[in-house]
């Protein structure tokens, strides 16, 4: 059984179809990328997925369950947790501050206004190892406003990983990011999934971060899937160089 299961997703805007009767899935510990031209669709299926936006039709399915109607709260206790494509944190609140706050929402019973210095303690420390793993830790005690706008994706990432999702849905994590911030995030995607068997969509427009971390490749274009399968024979696939480069190119 796939970990998630999304079948004949379709969304209309009024008389406008722009998701049309897509079916994906992840298994547990894949990294699946969701590609496409601009306007394809990738978002849109990414808040269905989310529940970000109301599905005209289709089912989407996690871990066995059917999560239509979940909140954002709900679908990350269930093990399914995702970052923004603006990035969206606490700004005014430290670094640490922020995933802390994602490890407290992790045990419901945590968020108390009165804790022990002993939970206090152990929560801190699980958020200084999720803020180590993506090299942050010498800022935990700034604010989160202060990073860089490539720092600050990561955070992102980190707050989402201390949810300790089963599925991560990452949208476009490198996005605003330069060259050399984008290398090293694809280098820390790799490195924090070989330690932790979690599963990822990820939409992103760089297809090297595509190409350098993905498992398997699902392409849209103009709201249909149009290619699934693994990095090579999506890469070869004539109907996906016809939507990425035009019928003369291909
Ligand atoms: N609220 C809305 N009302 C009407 N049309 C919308 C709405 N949101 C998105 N669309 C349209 O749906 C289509 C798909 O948009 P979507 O943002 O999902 O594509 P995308 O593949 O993520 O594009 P991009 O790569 O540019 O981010 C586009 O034509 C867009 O204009």
């Amino acid at each position: 059984m796939p970990l998630l299961e999304c079948s004949g997703l379709t969304k209309r805007w009024g008389a406008v179809t722009t998701v049309d009767d897509v079916s994906l899935t992840v298994e547990a510990g894949e990294v699946v990328a969701l590609i496409g031209p601009n306007g394809a669709g990738k978002s849109t299926v990414f808040n269905l997925i989310a529940g970000a936006i109301k599905k005209t039709a289709g089912a989407v399915r996690f871990a066995g369950e059917s999560v239509e109607h979940l909140s954002a709260y709900d679908l990350a206790q269930k093990g399914l947790s995702r970052t923004y494509q603006i990035t969206c944190l606490f700004p005014q609140l430290t670094v640490l501050e922020n995933v802390r706050l994602a490890v407290q929402a992790r045990s419901p019973g945590r968020l108390r206004p009165v804790a022990s210095k002993a939970l206090v303690d152990k929560t801190e420390a699980a958020a200084m190892e999720w803020l180590a793993r993506v090299r942050l830790a010498d800022s935990a005690h700034r604010t989160a406003g202060q990073l860089s706008h490539g720092d600050q994706r990561l955070l992102e990432i980190a707050t989402a990983l201390a949810l300790q999702p089963k599925l991560i849905l990452l949208d476009e994590p490198t996005q605003g990011m330069s060259v050399e911030e984008t290398r090293a995030t694809v280098r820390l995607l790799k490195s924090l999934l070989e330690d932790a068997p979690i599963a990822v969509l990820l939409v992103e427009h760089d297809l090297e971060v595509v190409f350098g971390v993905a498992d398997r490749i699902v392409v849209l274009d103009q709201g249909r899937k149009i290619a699934d399968g693994k990095p090579e024979a999506v890469r070869n696939d004539p109907a996906v160089q016809r939507a990425y480069l035009g019928v003369e190119h291909a």
